[in-house]
């Protein structure tokens, strides 16, 4: 599934109206019925026991009349998704814009009518405002008779009605609702309705998900055609309520040709357009050699436990082998506490900490490896930065880099290095990632998306910047957006996890996109799993995202 800013959906709305010749108006038809279907569903969907059983009753008599002998294959049915039963107790009120979406608004409403629900329009500004294919709608409106306020010239309460459809600012939106506008959302939002947004809650950005004050929080937001990059962003997320993504005639194809680069991270996305072998199939004649060694350098003597988490999730996401190079004071209190792995002590200073003089051992280990995994638990020492940059220069093989190697990273000019024949994936938290881009945590926060993209093509390398619905990046300029994964995973070393996850993926063969992206897809996954196993997803740790692999 594409995810498109504002400004490639106005193109690709151009597109199909120039190119394909479709007109306006009928995409804006397209628009207001399937906003009108998702909210006869939740109608259905919310009414009384009475209601489900009377629209069980209608729906059996409307969709299916056989008619004559029931023997013969002739049958009719009428339009299910345009029918509701309890449609008589239901009262909707359409808060309509001056724009495009409260066109979409109008002609929904039209539809409601047609299924028996009570429609009120409210205008937020005077009807006469409205242009273009927004005013085609008013006048069937008008023409068909549904009555209509005025916002602030007729009387308005909003406690009579049982349901609102916000169709007052949709991408067209530019900044903090003004007027009429603001005061429809803020009384929308107290008045306790159900709220259904038309393609996007009004208020909302809906390329970066930033909420402008106020922002409508709906139960359900109907996504017209590609889903807005801003509905799955935080804050916008959370207004967004339950996104439903319906067609309105535009090709997907379009999208591709246009350049869009942006996805969704689905199963379908992973397989088909990542080539990622869901099902992890192993060959019958496969055997450790087969899927690769991953060479961990990662941990101090406080902080071993990000080693044995990382090389842990390594091992548990299917590769051959993993090596720890650790510094040596930590051998003791680790031997023996994973059987399964091996260790490789390097040096290190008297305390447990990471010397610069380690480089050169942890070239050498990786000549006999597959990748290099730097920085969970690391620390920081003198001379980290020449450090990391001759593991940059200096290993051939994929680095994935991580935790304190990030905060190393974040301290060198690492785009005079030399450029690597194999990938680097960078995994920051926002915290890392604003000490990566120079920003403050609020500001990496604002638009992931955009500010993931960005840097990773800048700098040439695939980005996961982490957290809820995180986003990975190529150095081709696409990006994935995941949304498996659980709040409960907000809790020390799942990022270590997701390391050695990525790691291990790199190890067996999957290319650095394919390792990112379905690392953290599986690691999202496991989270879930484990708030399943759990509970309580207050008492998810790190261990059990692993142990739920
Ligand atoms: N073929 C198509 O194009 C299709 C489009 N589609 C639909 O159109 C939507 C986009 O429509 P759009 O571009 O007309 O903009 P829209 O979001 O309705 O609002 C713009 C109006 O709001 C106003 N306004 C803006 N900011 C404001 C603020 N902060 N506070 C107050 N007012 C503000 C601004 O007025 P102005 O300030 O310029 O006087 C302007 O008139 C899209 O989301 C989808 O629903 C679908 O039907 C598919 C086919
Ligand atoms: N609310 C959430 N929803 C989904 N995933 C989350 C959420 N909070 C945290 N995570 C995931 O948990 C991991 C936490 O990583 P990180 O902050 O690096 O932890 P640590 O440094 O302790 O290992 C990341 O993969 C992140 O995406
Ligand atoms: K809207």
């Amino acid at each position: 599934m594409y995810l498109v800013t504002a400004e490639q959906m106005r193109q690709l709305d151009s597109e199909t109206i120039q190119q394909l010749g479709i007109p306006a108006i009928a995409l804006m038809e397209n628009a207001g019925r399937v906003i009108a279907e998702e909210i006869i569903a939740l109608c259905r969907e919310r009414g009384g026991a009475g209601c489900r059983n009377a629209a069980k009753g209608n729906d059996a008599g409307l969709k299916e009349a056989a008619l004559g002998d029931p023997g013969k294959a002739f049958k009719v049915s009428a339009d299910h998704a345009l029918t509701l039963a309890s449609a008589a107790a239901e009262r909707w009120f359409i808060l309509v814009g001056k724009g495009n979406n409260g066109g979409d608004g109008l002609a929904a409403a039209r539809y409601l009518r047609e299924t028996g629900i009570a429609v009120t329009l409210v205008y937020a500004v005077p009807p006469e405002s409205l242009s273009g294919e927004a005013a085609l709608q008013r006048d069937a409106a008008a023409a068909m008779g549904l009555p209509a306020v005025v916002y602030g010239r007729d009387r308005l309460d909003l406690a009579e009605c049982s349901g609102i459809l916000d169709a007052l600012l949709g991408t067209g939106g530019a900044g903090a609702p003004r007027g009429a506008y603001a005061e429809l959302i803020a009384a929308a939002n107290s008045s306790g309705k159900v709220i259904v947004s038309a393609d996007i809650p009004s208020g909302l950005n809906a390329d970066t998900g930033e909420t402008h004050e106020p922002c409508i929080h709906a139960s359900v937001t109907v996504c017209l055609a590609f889903l807005k990059r801003g509905l799955l962003q935080y804050p916008g997320a959370g207004a967004a309520g339950h996104v439903k993504v319906r067609a309105i005639g535009i090709p997907t194809a379009l999208a591709l040709n246009s350049g869009v680069q942006t996805h969704l991270l689905t199963p379908e996305v992973l397989h088909a357009h990542l080539g990622v072998d869901l099902a992890r199939r192993r060959s019958p004649e496969g055997h450790k050699g087969t899927y690769g060694h991953v060479l961990l350098a990662a941990g101090t003597l406080r902080m071993s436990g990000a080693g044995l988490l990382a090389a842990r999730a390594a091992l548990r996401t299917g590769c051959g082998l993993v090596t720890w190079a650790l510094p040596k004071k930590l051998l003791p209190s680790v031997i023996g506490v994973v059987p399964e792995l091996m260790l490789a002590d390097v040096g290190g200073s008297e305390e447990g900490n990471w010397e610069a003089e380690t480089a050169p051992e942890l070239l050498k280990l990786s000549e006999e490896r597959d990748v290099i995994a730097v920085g969970p638990g690391l620390g920081r020492f003198p001379g980290d930065t020449d450090w990391l940059r001759s593991l940059w220069e200096g290993s051939d093989c994929p680095l994935v880099i991580d935790a304190d190697a990030l905060n190393i990273l974040a301290d060198s000019d690492y785009k005079s290095w030399a450029r690597r024949r194999h990938s680097v994936i960078l995994t920051p938290h926002p915290g890392e990632m604003a000490r990566l881009a120079n920003l403050t945590t609020a500001e990496v926060q604002r638009d992931r998306i955009g500010l993931a993209m960005d840097y990773a093509k800048e700098h040439g390398v695939t980005l996961v910047l982490k957290g809820a619905h995180t986003v990975i990046a190529t150095p081709e300029g696409q990006a994935y957006v995941n949304t498996t994964g659980h709040p409960g995973m907000g809790t020390g070393g799942a990022g270590d996890v997701l390391t050695g996850m990525i790691s291990s993926l790199l190890a067996q063969g999957l290319h650095a996109t394919q390792a990112a992206a379905f690392g953290v897809y599986l690691h999202g996954l496991a989270g879930e799993g484990a708030a399943r196993q759990r509970n309580n997803p207050a008492a998810i740790i790190a261990g059990d995202i692993i142990e739920a692999l």
